[in-house]
This record gives C-alpha cells, structure tokens and sequence, in this order.
C-alpha cells in the first residue's frame, strides 16, 4: 500500500503589494497571500492598488484581505475590488463585529488573537463560532502596528489549545524557524510578512521561496 506523504502546513505569505512578490509566493506553491488594508502599515494598499494584483491572483492563490477595526464601507470597498476570498481581522474586532462581518460579505473570517501569555490563548475561545479560523500572532508593544513586526511569542502557551478549532500561527516566523515552529506546535498554517522582506514592506522572492521550502521540508 503506497505511503501518502505527512502533509505539510498551509502558507500565508502576508504583505504583498507587487507583481513579483505575488508571483514568487504562487511559484513557490503558498496557499495564501495577504493584502493590508491599515494606512500606517508599511504594506498598506488602496483597493484600487490591490486591484491589479486580486486579478492576477484569482483562481490561482487565496487572496485574504488585512483590517484592523476597519469600517464597513473600507472592506467592501476592499472585497469588489481585490476579489477577497476571505478576511482578516487584525483589531480590537469583538466576537460579535467578527460574526456581523461574516454575515455580511459571506466571506471566511480569519480572527489575529495577540498572545504574550497564558490567558491570551484561553481567550480565543470567545471567538469559536465567529471566526472560521484562529490566528495566534504575538503581541506586540503599545503604540507600535499590531502585527507585522517580526516579533514570536512563546509556543509552548499553544499547548492550552488543543487544536479547538481551526487555526494558524503568525509572528516572527521566517526560513530559519518555520520548519521547528511547526514541529514544535503542530499548526496548520503559518503565516508570514516581515520575515520574507529585505526591508520593511519589501519582499524578497528568495526568501519566499526559501521559506515555502521550509515549510515543506517540515512534512
Ligand atoms: O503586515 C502588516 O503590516 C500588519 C499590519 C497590521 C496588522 C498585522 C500585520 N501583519 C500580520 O502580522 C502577523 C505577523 O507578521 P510578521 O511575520 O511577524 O511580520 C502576520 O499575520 C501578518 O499577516
């Protein structure tokens, strides 16, 4: 009887805002890539820039759209234009806006929980119901963006989790520390923004290659 292969866990490259970063995270067989709909972020796009980019996506990767406490308005705005295939809400976002933005634009709703200790993961259980899937990302300092700063958390607080619910783990990941961020917590997706950059806000197709390889080399 043939031997299916471990799967591997899925990949969210985050930031994109070029043609080339687009193409190497779809070369690089990523699941996943991110828009960022937040003006003070470095890889913040307008609908209209995200445009070309949702197009040249579609049917070929899964295009997730980044608010943090967007209004309604931004994200339908964001959702025609990009193509979303589903949301992320990276915010202050209560159970209750995260299931009201379900309803509304019918759309996936990946829900960002801020972790820095123990009771940050228990948290997450509001949201079970309301969101499709559980992102734990670290928190990150007051007054700063809250995602997108290359900063990891404590994995072994994951093990309150249990696998409750669809999930993923974002904050500080990158080629060097993907393959032991899943052997170590066992998640389903990563996802990843300034640890495939050069620069803040820009990515380098080599190291989104690199860390797709070593996302598979973890299977
Ligand atoms: O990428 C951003 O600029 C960003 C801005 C505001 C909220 C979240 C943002 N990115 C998300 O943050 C996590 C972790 O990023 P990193 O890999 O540590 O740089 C990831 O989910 C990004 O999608």
């Amino acid at each position: 009887m043939p031997i299916a292969p471990a799967p591997t866990a899925a990949i969210k490259i985050c930031g994109v805002t070029t043609p080339e970063a687009l193409d190497a995270a779809i070369a690089a067989r990523a699941d996943h890539i991110g828009f960022v709909f937040f003006a003070r972020s470095p890889r913040n796009l307008t609908p209209r820039e995200a445009a070309p980019l949702g197009e040249r996506a579609a049917g070929r990767i899964g295009r997730v759209g980044l608010f943090v406490d967007a209004d309604d308005a931004l994200i339908a705005e964001a959702v025609a234009a990009a193509g979303l295939d589903a949301l992320q809400l990276h915010g202050e976002e209560s159970p209750a806006r995260t299931a009201e933005l379900r309803a509304r634009f019918g759309l996936p709703v990946w829900k960002a929980i801020p972790v820095a200790a123990v009771g940050d993961i228990a948290r997450a259980a509001a949201w079970l119901g309301a969101a499709d899937l559980i992102l734990f990302d670290a928190k990150t300092p007051r007054g700063t963006l809250p995602g997108g700063m290359g900063l990891a958390f404590d994995w072994t607080l994951l093990a309150d989790w249990r696998n409750r619910a669809p999930w993923g783990l974002a904050g500080g990941l990158g080629p060097a520390n993907v393959a032991e961020a899943i052997a170590r917590t066992g998640t389903p997706l990563v996802d990843t923004s300034s640890g495939v950059e050069s620069a803040p806000g820009i990515k380098d197709p080599q190291l989104i290659a690199r860390f797709c390889a070593a996302v598979r080399s973890s299977g």
